[in-house]
């Protein structure tokens, strides 16, 4: 709800216009469809749906947005043409709240490009204005470049629109250029400056070539506009535009410097952003603010120990506030006890201290070959050390195998039994087959093996291998399980596990008849 003592601030939502229009980011009609609604369930105040000049697919997405929606403002973009601003209208005409948009390069370079110079120009605007205004009573104009146009002809430009009847006057970045002191400079000049200004809104609208789109469109609130334009995940030309996640729940913050609301329900924003980023092709980057994967990710063990006792040590935002459930506590090198603690009590294992520690050192050892540790791997460790009871009778000590093309392949292994060394060399059929008959060598025994699986336990090409393996004898099976990031390891240390439990079963069932 907007407090009463805070001015509001329109969001003018753009991803599916200007975000559009990153190389490679075009989206089908349902899926811009889609996006409208979910930005309108959000709260976004003005959605630009397209351009509907651009092309008849551009059209019926405006038109059938424009249909859709319930709440939020409809608007299309045109170029300073009639035959553009007819078409956006009747793209946008069946909104319950529809807005023309439309602009012209104002800069010396964007001057150029449609070879009006100042007066030709001049006219061009009050024209446009004037017949966008007689088609629809919400109009918003844009001085395209306007960071790089002169200040006098700027204001000359926004005073022709305001006197055309624009009611939304948009101060654009092009081509993320300015700077937050300059931004804030240019929008406090207009307002204070051009006559009218106070009876319009005036809007931000950044790009991030400088990586200051956010920064730029919060200084130029501060400077008085009350219309940021943005987009979801910041896409839009060449770097992006404004992100909309980012204004937004930087003025949500920081309310206490910069005490502006807006009507987003923030906890839409994972929602939405994951959206975009599927249906647009363009992944959001790990780090990125807010919305990144590590955004509410902690893998630091001091991070997390903090984050353990205080949510507030290391995250000014809560993960709910942006859609998420919960913080996440990555597991990884850098991880220490107190985390490895709290993930293991969550996946159900409770530890005495001496436990801890022995899991923590295997923990660490696992951490050093995997970039991630997953809870999957905790799991897969957890079982390892039950398995494995600490008074087995044979124990892998090292191994090392050579496979490849030309074969056979070669296994060199040292293991103890009963804690005496042996040393084996064997060959076999691949490198899973010279392990086991090095096994076989070196703890000699007649148990028939009667199957052996491999599972990845994760995702990617360090994912921690499950290795099941069951001997028989005499009737009976006997199982095996290890996990290893190196499958040959871990099939090695499951046969072994097997082996384990053989001469445990045969010492309870026959005294006399103990392994050799
Ligand atoms: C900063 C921005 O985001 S601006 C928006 C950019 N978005 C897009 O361009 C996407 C949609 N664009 C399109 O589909 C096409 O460019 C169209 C349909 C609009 C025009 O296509 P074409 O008629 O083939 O023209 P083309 O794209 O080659 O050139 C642009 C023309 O528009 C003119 N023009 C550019 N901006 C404006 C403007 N704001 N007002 C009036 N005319 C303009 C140019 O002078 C040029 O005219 P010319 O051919 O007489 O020199
Ligand atoms: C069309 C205008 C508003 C634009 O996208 C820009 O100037 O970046
Ligand atoms: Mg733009």
């Amino acid at each position: 709800m907007t407090d009463q003592k805070q001015d509001h601030v329109l969001i003018f939502d753009t991803t599916l216009r200007d975000g559009e229009q990153s190389p490679g980011a075009s989206m089908t009609h349902d899926e811009k469809v889609e996006i409208a609604t979910l930005l309108d369930e959000m709260g976004v105040d003005i959605i630009e749906a397209g351009f509907p000049i651009a092309s008849p697919g551009d059209f019926e997405a405006v038109s059938d947005i424009a249909k859709v929606v319930k709440e939020a403002q409809v608007c299309g973009l045109s170029r300073a043409a009639t035959g553009d601003i007819d078409r956006a209208w009747e793209a946008v005409r069946h909104a319950k709240r529809p807005r023309i948009h439309t602009f012209i390069g104002t800069s010396p370079s964007h001057r150029g490009i449609t070879g009006l110079d100042m007066d030709g120009m001049a006219e061009r605007i009050h024209d446009m204005v004037t017949h966008a205004r007689n088609l629809c009573d919400n109009v918003q104009w844009s001085s395209m470049d306007a960071t790089r146009t002169e200040p006098e002809f700027l204001k000359r430009t926004i005073d022709i629109a305001i006197k055309a009847g624009a009611t939304t006057i948009n101060i654009p970045d092009t081509v993320g250029y300015t700077a937050p002191r300059e931004s804030a400079e240019i929008i406090r000049m207009l307002i204070e400056e051009v006559p009218g200004a106070d009876e319009v809104i005036f809007a931000t609208h950044c790009h991030n070539d400088l990586g200051m789109a956010t920064a730029n469109s919060l200084a130029a609130v501060e400077a008085g506009a009350r219309q940021i334009e943005c987009t979801i995940n910041g896409l839009g030309e060449r770097a992006g535009n404004t992100a909309l996640e980012e204004v937004v729940m930087a003025m949500k913050v920081r309310n206490d410097i910069m005490p502006y609301a807006t009507r987003i329900d923030t906890q839409k924003i994972m929602h939405i952003s994951r959206m975009v980023a599927s249906v647009s092709g363009f992944p959001v980057q790990y780090n990125k603010a807010i919305v990144g994967k590590n955004a509410f990710a902690h893998e630091s063990g001091i991070h997390q120990d903090g984050m353990l006792k205080d949510a507030s040590t290391f995250e000014i935002m809560r993960p709910e506030d942006v859609g998420l459930t919960e913080t996440s506590l990555v597991m990884g090198k850098h991880s220490g006890r107190a985390a490895l603690r709290s993930k293991l009590e969550n996946l159900g294992y409770t530890l005495a201290d001496n436990q801890l520690k022995d899991v923590f050192v295997r923990f660490k050892e696992l951490a050093d070959r995997k970039k991630e540790v997953y809870d999957e791997d905790l799991i897969a460790l957890m079982s390892d050390q039950t398995t494995s009871a600490g008074h087995d009778k044979v124990r892998l000590m090292e191994m090392e195998v050579r496979c490849g093309t030309t074969g056979p392949q070669t296994c060199t292994m040292v293991l103890t039994v009963d804690g005496e060394a042996r040393r084996a060399e064997t060959t076999g059929d691949g490198p899973v087959d010279a392990t086991f008959n090095a096994l076989k060598e070196l703890v000699p025994h007649e148990a028939r093996l009667a199957l052996y699986q491999v599972q990845a336990v994760t995702e990617g090409t360090d994912a921690q291998a499950t290795v099941s393996v069951r001997l028989e004898e005499d009737g009976k099976i006997v199982a095996g399980q290890s996990s290893d990031t190196d499958t040959v390891v871990a099939s090695a240390k499951a046969y072994i596990n097997a082996l384990n439990k053989l001469f445990v079963r045969r010492e309870k069932s026959a005294p006399e008849e103990l392994a050799s």
